[in-house]
C-alpha cells in the first residue's frame, strides 16, 4: 500500500471585509475570520482547509482562536508521521483523541480531502463517491437590519440572476416589527422568490406557535431553528402544529444530534454543514440518516470563504436529494478572499469545476497581507 507522512499542519487566522454589516439574532458581524489550514505531505502535496465560524464564540463552541490553539497543540501532534493517503484512519486517530472540536476537524478533513485528490488527480466530490450535479443553487441572506435595503438587495439580486431564495434573518428585534418586515419582503418579491426566515433560536415555543401560523398565512417557504437547540420537545410540537416546515440549524452540533431529532420529529428539514458534523465526509453521514427518515435537505453554510464554501459544495454535490437548495454564497458576503481564483456564481448556481482536489489555490500575497499575525 503507498503511504504518505503528514510532514507539517499550519493555521493561520485571516481577518476579511464584509460588504456591509451581517445582522443575525445574537451578533452583528461587520467581518469575517477564516483558519486557514495547511496541511503538507512527505511528496511535497499541500492540502488546503478552512475552519470558520461566527461572531467568536456567539454562534458556536469553537472560535477562530480556539481552532488555532486546539490544532496547533492538539491535532497536529497526533497527524505529524500519520498516512495523509488514509483518511478514515487519520480522523479516527483524532476522534480517540479529541472530543467535540467539530469546526476544527472540519478544516482538517478538508484539507486530507484536498492533498489525496491533488494526489490522485480526482476531485473531492469523487472521492466522496461521485457528484449527481455540477452547480447548486445558492439562497441569499437579506441581513441589513432594514426592509427597503433588504428590498433593493433582494431586486439587484434578481437582476442579476445571482439568487432567487431569500434568507431573512429574524429575532432581534420586537416580534411584531420582524414579523411586518418578512410580509413587506414576501409581498414586494411575490411568486419571483422562495422567502425563509432564520429566527437563530430567538424565540420561545408559545411565540413560535403563533409566528409560524402568522408566517405561513403571508407565504414564508421555511422556517430555520425558531426556538433554542436545547428544547428539543418544543422543534417536535412546532414541526407538528406549524403550516411551515421547521428546518434545524443550531440542534444540530453533531451527527448524534441529527439522529435524535429524526427520531423525535423535530424537524423536517436539516440544514447541512460540514463543520457542525467534523467535515465533508462526516455531513453525509447527517444527510444519510436525513434521507432515511424522509427529512429534506438544505445546504447550508458557516459563511466560511472559498476553501469552506467548496468543500462543502463538494460534498452537497454527491447527495442524491436537496430539495432545499443551497446558501453557500460566504465568499460572495466578502470584498476579498484569499486565493487566485474566485468561485464563479451564474445563473443562480454556484458552478464546481472538476479539478483535482477542492480545485482552488491559495494567493500568497493576499493571504500575506489579511493574516491577523502580521498586524
Ligand atoms: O444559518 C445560520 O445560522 C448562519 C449563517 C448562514 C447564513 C447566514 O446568513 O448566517
Ligand atoms: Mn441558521
Amino acid at each position: 500500500m503507498l503511504t504518505c507522512a503528514i510532514e507539517s499542519i499550519e493555521t493561520i487566522i485571516v481577518d476579511l471585509p464584509t460588504i456591509r454589516p451581517h445582522k443575525l439574532a445574537m451578533h452583528t458581524m461587520q467581518n469575517q475570520a477564516l483558519v486557514v489550514i495547511r496541511l503538507r505531505c512527505a511528496d511535497g502535496i499541500e492540502g488546503i482547509g478552512e475552519a470558520t465560524t461566527i461572531g467568536g464564540l456567539s454562534y458556536g463552541n469553537e472560535s477562530p482562536d480556539s481552532i488555532k490553539v486546539n490544532i496547533d497543540r492538539h491535532f497536529a501532534p497526533l497527524l505529524i508521521g500519520q498516512d495523509a493517503n488514509n483518511i478514515n484512519a487519520a480522523m479516527l486517530r483524532l476522534e480517540r483523541g479529541i472530543r467535540g472540536n467539530t469546526f476544527a476537524k472540519s478544516g482538517i478533513e478538508s484539507a486530507l480531502l484536498d492533498a489525496l485528490g491533488k494526489r490522485r488527480g480526482l476531485p473531492v466530490s469523487e472521492l466522496l463517491g461521485g457528484r449527481v450535479r455540477d452547480a447548486l443553487p445558492v439562497a441569499w441572506t437579506l441581513a441589513s437590519g432594514n426592509t427597503e435595503q433588504d428590498i433593493g438587495e433582494a431586486e439587484k439580486m434578481l437582476d442579476l440572476r445571482r439568487h432567487r431564495i431569500f434568507k431573512l434573518k429574524i429575532g432581534a428585534g420586537e416580534i411584531s416589527r420582524d414579523l411586518t418586515h418578512v410580509i413587506a419582503i414576501k409581498k414586494a418579491l411575490g411568486e419571483r422568490a422562495s422567502v425563509r426566515v432564520d429566527v437563530n433560536q430567538a424565540w420561545d415555543e408559545a411565540v413560535a406557535l403563533r409566528a409560524c401560523q402568522v408566517l405561513g398565512d403571508n407565504g414564508i417557504d421555511l422556517i430555520e431553528q425558531p426556538i433554542s437547540r436545547n428544547n428539543r420537545g418544543g422543534m417536535a410540537r412546532l414541526n407538528l402544529s406549524s403550516p411551515v416546515p421547521i428546518m434545524a440549524d443550531e440542534s444540530i452540533e453533531c451527527v448524534e444530534d441529527a439522529f435524535n431529532l429524526a427520531r423525535e420529529g423535530a424537524a423536517s428539514v436539516f440544514a447541512l454543514k460540514i463543520a457542525k458534523n467534523g467535515g465533508p465526509r462526516a455531513v453525509l453521514r447527517t444527510a444519510a440518516i436525513a434521507e432515511a427518515a424522509g427529512i429534506g435537505l438544505y445546504g447550508g453554510t458557516m459563511l466560511e470563504g472559498g476553501i469552506g464554501t467548496l468543500a462543502s459544495a463538494h460534498a452537497f454535490l454527491t447527495l442524491s436529494k436537496l430539495a432545499w437548495d443551497t446558501e453557500l454564497f460566504g465568499p460572495l458576503l466578502l470584498t476579498e478572499d484569499i486565493l487566485t481564483e474566485q468561485p464563479l456564481y451564474r445563473d443562480f448556481q454556484l458552478h464546481i469545476s472538476a479539478a483535482p482536489g477542492l480545485g482552488l489555490a491559495l494567493d500568497e500575497e493576499r493571504l500575506a497581507f489579511f493574516r491577523r499575525d502580521k498586524h
